[in-house]
């Protein structure tokens, strides 16, 4: 719990950066990068485009589509860590939806969102105003994770709008809509790269426990009159198997190409675009990456995005397939709970190498 942990902050006070910048206890420079950690390219800059996979085409096209799909997913998968997904069935209404509903949460009065707070900083739910202040990385964003079984959704938007019974309902609705789908198609995504990685496919996502497991989360991106020094979420490794991602017309999102080199994600509205994360590379013995990844900001308009990140069991310990450890491919990773990969993060505030600590030779560079 960070409420009251000693660092000197009353339950009321100021524990977030976003939120301590809109109190006026902090000051917009304090929020600056420095080094090789100041943002490189403008959000509006778009480098090499993802791969596109079409999903329709792997669900019912003839075997020579389906092969070709699913061989740049997996490529994809390997070398960029992301990819973008076309004809995924997911109308734009419904995600456009979700991210009109975060837009009015977002729009609430600071008291409001806060009685949605996460006080637990490793297993955050609810509201984030930002990173925790006693963190070196301050984060220029707020966030609301969602817990997204029939219970976390019922418990937040009872909280969220306690007096507005209506409009807690449809959020409720409107949430359901979309991360209903958008899980069963991140299950589906992991199932076919794991049978393309000559593996039975529920190898992992026989592991799927509850969805609780899994979490949605909207950002939100106050317009910054600093974007050239201030980033809205630092370069990380997602921690999860699967993110499914929308992100608005504004730009910022970035990914770490192999080669060092940062490669902004044009936004667009007919494709979602997919990541792999820390706990798919580990358990794929590295083979599949979980590429670092960032969000930019602009001086023009907020920016808003919106993710779904599939999980599979939290607390028990997963192992490397045998069928993934060879004499050219030895093993990479140790056993691990996905929990305590989190809780490693979090307390080292989101470091950027990914999974690295879960290897058996920390120094192991290769992947
Ligand atoms: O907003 C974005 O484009 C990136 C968000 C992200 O990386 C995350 O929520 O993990
Ligand atoms: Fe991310």
């Amino acid at each position: 719990m960070l409420a009251g942990d000693g660092d000197g902050e009353s339950a009321s006070g100021p524990l977030f950066t976003m939120q301590a910048y809109f109190e006026g206890h902090m000051k917009m420079k304090d929020f600056a990068r420095t080094g090789k950690e100041r943002p490189t390219i403008p959000h509006d800059v778009f480098g090499q485009t993802l791969p596109v996979v079409d999903i329709a085409a792997i669900r019912e096209g003839s075997v020579e589509e389906r092969q070709a799909n699913v061989a740049t997913m997996l490529e994809a998968a390997k070398s960029w860590g992301f990819f973008r997904i076309a004809n995924h069935g997911i109308p734009l209404e419904v995600v456009k939806q979700v991210e009109a509903d975060g837009k009015e949460f977002f729009a609430l009065p600071m008291e409001r969102k806060m009685r949605v707070r996460s006080s637990d900083v490793v297993n955050f739910f609810g509201y984030t105003a930002g990173s925790p202040i006693k963190w070196k990385s301050k984060w220029w964003l707020e966030g609301l994770q969602l817990k997204v079984t029939e219970n976390g959704l019922d418990d937040l938007v009872a909280q969220a709008y306690p007096d507005e019974p209506d409009h807690a309902a449809r959020f409720k609705k409107d949430l359901t809509a979309f991360f209903t789908p958008v899980h069963e198609l991140s299950r589906f995504l992991v199932e076919e790269l794991t049978e393309a990685l000559g593996l039975t496919r529920d190898t992992f996502t026989r592991h799927e426990v509850t969805q609780m497991n899994s979490t949605g989360r909207m950002n939100h991106y106050p317009v910054c009159s600093d974007p050239d020094s201030v980033l809205g979420i630092p370069a990380h490794g997602d921690i999860q198997m699967t993110s499914i991602l929308y992100q608005d017309g504004a730009g910022g999102l970035q990914v770490l190409k192999d080669d060092g080199q940062w490669v902004g994600i044009r936004p667009e509205e007919s494709t979602l675009v997919v990541n792999i994360g820390d706990t798919f590379m580990a358990l794929t013995n590295g083979i599949l990456r979980s590429a670092v990844h960032r969000a930019v900001l602009n001086s023009k308009k907020d920016r808003y995005s919106t993710v779904y990140f599939y999980g599979i069991d939290n607390t028990t310990t997963l192992t490397v397939p045998p069928e993934l450890v060879t004499e050219e491919h030895p093993l990479k990773y140790r056993p691990f709970t996905v929990q305590e990969h989190r809780k490693y993060l979090m307390e080292n505030e989101i470091p950027l190498h990914g999974p690295r600590h879960l290897q058996i030779d920390p120094d192991d560079a290769t992947s």
